[in-house]
This record gives structure tokens, sequence and C-alpha cells, in this order.
């Protein structure tokens, strides 16, 4: 493989795309809001391009599950984790990718290829493990057919969640915004901005003025496009509960730049406590699922700041007492069953050939 990411035909091509945390902000970003987001190194999906006489994309082994033991494994895997893996996702990129392509009148040569994928990141757990495997497969076709240059990098987060959107998923772009760009990420999805350029203003900040912060995550697989269809819906109606919560959330997103700027942690995690107020508030409980509100109460009981880093499955929390605090969460997560882990943050993730194909009408 090439340094620039390119590929001539022939070579095996590969790309990672990293879960993320919705640290402040979510989900307004689904409602011309802002967001920031992190991208974490504690989980990626890792998508295979390798080339082939026929296109063929193939199905994981156990995330697009066709063998059971019995119809009762099918019935439980069915319930818990729903119907569909990534196969879906790849065919979709592969079409959106496509048609945009050929809309741009960007050229595609005719060789074809074999997709493949693996991830770690637990399931549907509010950290973007759909977007990740779209976004890696989309890094994959950029580099097959050498168009890194050609496809604007504000553009691609679009893309692929245009990837999502065919399959009638509802989401968002914060998501797909932090793993196309890497670090901390501040995102302004300003109506008219949007309108005008097809895309939000994003500026990256130094990752080094965050304080520790820790992922709290149960094995709880809930379905973003379900979580969200019911408050998108009262949005659309003009419902102006709906409206005036989403502007005070991304209201906070503003003021968190700031905090972060500053290094004002006690302001960050008092943001951070409002969001998931006002998400729970806007959602319902119902919505939301008991475990998910349970991970982010037991974060509070030890007096940690905490809220969804997604639409539910996943917490982040931050220790505004340090060491001995963090101690007492973690003991309080096991008692409980949750996984916790220390956030690691991704580097920028742009390279050369990227920073060349940012457009021209980003303001930062
Ligand atoms: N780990 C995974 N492996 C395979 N497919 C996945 C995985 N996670 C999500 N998907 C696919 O993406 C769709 C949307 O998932 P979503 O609820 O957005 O999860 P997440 O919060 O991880 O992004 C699922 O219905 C499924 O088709
Ligand atoms: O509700 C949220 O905070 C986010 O939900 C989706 O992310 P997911 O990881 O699938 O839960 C959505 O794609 C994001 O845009 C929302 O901010
Ligand atoms: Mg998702």
């Amino acid at each position: 493989m090439k340094e620039n990411g390119s590929s001539s035909s022939g070579e095996i091509i590969e790309r990672k795309a990293y879960a993320r945390i919705g640290l402040i902000g979510n989900p307004s970003d689904v409602y011309y809001g802002r967001t920031i987001s992190v991208n974490i190194e504690n989980f990626n999906a890792s998508v295979r391009l390798q080339p082939s006489s026929d296109l063929f994309i193939l199905p994981h082994h156990t995330h697009d599950l066709v063998q059971f033991s019995s119809l009762n494994h099918l019935v439980n895997r069915l319930e818990n984790e729903g119907y569909y893996g990534g196969v879906r996702l790849l065919m979709a990129t592969c079409k959106v990718f496509t048609k945009y392509c050929k809309d741009q009148g960007i050229h595609l040569h005719d060789n074809n290829f074999s997709f493949s994928y693996e991830t770690n990141i637990p399931r549907q757990t509010g950290l973007s493990g759909s977007s990740a495997i779209v976004c890696a497969a989309f890094s994959c076709l950029l580099d097959f057919y050498n168009v890194r240059d050609k496809i604007a990098v504000e553009i691609r987060p679009q893309l692929i969640l245009n990837a999502e959107k065919e399959l009638g998923i509802v989401a968002g772009l914060q998501d797909r915004v932090a793993q196309v760009y890497g670090g901390l990420v501040y995102m302004d999805f300003e109506e008219e901005h949007m309108h005008k350029h097809g895309h939000g203003k994003y500026t990256q900040l130094n990752s080094s003025l965050l304080p520790p912060l820790h992922l709290i995550y149960a094995e709880n697989p809930s379905d973003s496009g379900k979580v969200h269809s019911s408050v998108r819906q009262r949005w659309l109606e003009g419902d102006e509960f709906i409206i005036s919560s989403m502007k005070q959330v991304a209201n906070l997103a503003l003021e968190g730049k700031t905090a972060i700027l500053e290094k004002d942690y006690a302001k960050l995690a008092d943001l951070m406590n409002k969001n998931f107020d006002l998400r729970r508030q806007m959602f319902g409980d119902a919505a939301l699922g008991a475990l998910n509100i349970e991970m982010v109460e037991v974060a509070r009981s030890v007096g940690a700041a905490s809220k969804f880093t997604g639409s539910g499955g996943a917490v982040v929390a931050y220790c505004p007492d340090g060491p001995s605090q963090v101690e007492l969460l973690e003991d309080a997560c096991k008692k409980s069953g949750f996984s916790i882990v220390p956030v690691k943050v991704v580097p920028s993730l742009l390279n050369e050939f990227d920073i060349r194909a940012l457009s021209s009408t980003t303001e930062a």
C-alpha cells in the first residue's frame, strides 16, 4: 500500500474507524445544533477491501449470523440484536459512494473487490459502531478508486450519514465527523450554513485540554434509529418543548467549548449533567431504557458527572475529585455489572492528502 493511502490495483486495503463519545451537545446534531465529540482508541471497526473478479460483500461470521443451533437461538438473537448486521451498511456505502461520484463526474475504474469487516465496538451501544463500519468502508473506497483528493473532507461525514439514511436509520452527523477527523472536534450544524455548504463548521480542539474521562457500558443493544424516531417526529411537527430543549442542549456545547479551552472542569461536569437531564426530559424514561438510566445514576452516586455517549448503551463519566473517586466509580460499576475503561483519545486522523481535500468553505 502506498504512503498516501492510495492503492494501485491488486493490493489489499484495510482501513479503521474508531468509536466515538458524544461529550457535550448530543443529540442536537440531529437538529441543527452543536456538539463536541471525541474519537476514542478503545474500540474500532476495520474494513478490508481485496481486489476480486466479482464484487462480493462478505457476511461477518457472528454479526451477520444466518446459521443457528435452534429456533430458540434464532429468536433470542433477533430479540437481542435485531435482524441486521453490517452487510447492509457496506452495501449502502457502495451505493452512496458510487452515486456521489457519478453526480460529481468523478471517474471510477472498472475493477471489482470483496469487502469484509471486523469490529470490536460493542454493538448498538451508542458508541457509533454503525457509522464506524461505514466510515472504514468509505475510506477503503476513497483509496481503491484513488479519489481522496476529489471528495472534500467536510462532505465525507454527510455521505457516510447518507448510507445509513438510505437504510431508514435516523442518525446525525456528529458520529461521522468525529470518525472522519479524529481527536476532539467541536461541531456547529447551524441551519443556514448547512443548507448553503452541505456541511457544518468543524473545528479540531487540542484533546490534551480534556480531563481524564471514563467510559461505562453494558451488554444492552438498543436501536438508535428507534430511540430517535419519536422525538424526531415531534421536532418535525413543531413541538415547542422539543425545539426549545434541543436549543438548550446545543448551547451546552457552546459553553462546553469555552469550559474545555479554559480547563474549567467544574463547569464541564455541570454541563454534562445538564445534557443528560435534558435528554431524559425529552425522550422519557421508557425510550431511554432502565439499564441506561442506571448507568448514569451509578456514576452520579459517587459524585461523577455523567451522560450518554450516544443514544444509549454507554455513558461517559468525569470524576472531578480525581483518582480516589475513580476507584469508587470502578467499584460501583463492578457491583452493578457494568464495564468501565479509561477513555483514550485518537489523535487527528487527517493526513496531508485529506488536509489538501479540505474545502475552502470551512470557517474555523
Ligand atoms: N457491531 C456491529 N456489527 C454489525 N452491524 C452493526 C453493529 N453495530 C451496528 N450495526 C448495524 O448498524 C445498524 C444501526 O446501529 P445503531 O443502533 O446505530 O448502533 P450504534 O449505536 O453502534 O451506532 C444496526 O441495525 C446494524 O445493522
Ligand atoms: O442520541 C445521540 O446522542 C446520538 O445517537 C446516534 O448515535 P448512536 O451511536 O447510533 O447512538 C446518532 O447517530 C447521533 O447523531 C446522536 O447524536
Ligand atoms: Mg449508530
